[in-house]
């Protein structure tokens, strides 16, 4: 189990003539995916949801807030102790390609880190070879034919095959994956969102999506919960059955209504507007985060931030003054 609580992050940019933009990319962020659980991060790009992942990966700091692997609260360690405890934590990039060492063959990309595995347990050199064996055929390779070839000499989604067995020398309890199917070819996608489902199934590794796909965070199958993120906060979450049917967040509402098949019985015209593209929302820091972009902000909506809860009758958690279910559609609109 990896729960965060209260996780801010803040990004000081350079090169801007005033000395540093500061970005809030996390504002107290709340998370929980039990064992064998899945989740999914979603959310337009630069809404923190990467940021997100690399922290619970241990592969970025945070400035405020609490991780806790299996209940060991990683503040209470020195950075060298907190690494067997991120160890379990996997993170699948979205680009398979960077991620592997062209020079090196799938058998040398597996040795290295079961060679340190079978060091640190005093397993032999043979252990090695059949465990390299076994999690390619976890991941759907045939190891006879792949062990010997060079990542370019494989298909992307071959290569992203590779990049999990990799992940999987460690036995991790938890893999991260970051937009892993953007960058394979569509025809490939599926197979992979069905290896991680499978993992998931056969192997009990908890399995986080980050994407901004709701499709994909769909795949992840009714146990899951989504978390829907906006400026780095999160602004609705619940089961992903539940807030895909019945979003009450203007903002999860508008993610959805790109879905054709879930409006497609609606006349576009009818329905509130929501701006695709960001509003000049720097000075926008008081109230709602989405008010600039809402049609349905009232005054408390300017001046009051809401914050993640639960109210009558809503099932999913929200941070909305006015949550009900409505349906909108996402255009691009001009900001004036
Ligand atoms: N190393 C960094 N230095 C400065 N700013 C950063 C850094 N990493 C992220 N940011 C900023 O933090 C915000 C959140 O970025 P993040 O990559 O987490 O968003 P995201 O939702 O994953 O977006 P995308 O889908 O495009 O990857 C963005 O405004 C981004 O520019």
């Amino acid at each position: 189990m990896i729960t965060g609580t209260g996780i801010v992050k803040t990004f000081k940019q350079r090169g801007d003539v005033l000395g540093g933009r500061e970005v809030k990319a996390l504002r107290g962020v709340d998370f929980s995916i039990p064992k064998g659980g899945a989740a999914s991060f979603i959310g337009e790009s630069g809404c923190g949801k990467t940021t997100l992942g690399r922290i619970i990966a241990g592969l970025e700091t945070h400035d405020e807030g609490e991780i806790a692997i299996d209940g060991v609260p990683m503040s209470s360690l020195r950075p060298k102790q907190r690494q067997p405890h991120f160890r379990k934590i996997q993170m699948i990039h979205q680009d398979p390609y960077s991620a592997l060492n062209p020079t090196r063959t799938i058998h040398q990309t597996l040795y290295a880190p079961l060679a340190l595995r079978a060091r640190q347990t005093g397993r032999s050199k043979a252990w090695i070879d059949e465990r390299a064996a076994e999690v390619l055929s976890l991941v759907g390779l045939d190891p006879g034919s792949v062990l010997a070839r060079y990542p370019h000499q494989l298909s992307g989604g071959m290569r992203q095959r590779v990049v999990i067995a990799r992940a999987l020398t460690v036995d991790p309890e938890m893999l991260v994956a970051d937009e892993a199917v953007s960058m394979i070819d569509v025809s490939l996608r599926l197979g992979i969102l069905a290896l991680l489902k499978d993992l998931r199934e056969r192997l009990g590794v908890a399995v986080l999506f980050i994407t901004h796909d709701v499709a994909t965070s769909r795949y992840i199958g009714d146990d899951g919960e989504l978390y829907v993120i906006y400026r780095g906060q999160v602004v609705e979450r619940g089961p992903v059955d539940t807030v895909i049917a019945d979003p009450v967040h203007p903002y999860t509402q508008s993610l959805l209504s790109a879905i054709p098949v879930l409006h497609g019985l609606e006349e576009p015209g009818e329905q509130p507007v929501v701006p695709l593209e960001s509003l000049d929302e720097s000075k926008a820091d008081t109230g709602c985060l989405f008010a600039r972009r809402c049609p349905f902000r009232t005054d408390r909506c300017e001046s009051e931030l809401p914050v993640l809860g639960r109210t009558d009758g809503v099932p999913q958690e929200h941070a909305c003054f006015h949550p009900e279910r409505r349906s909108v559609i996402a255009r691009p609109v001009s900001a004036s």
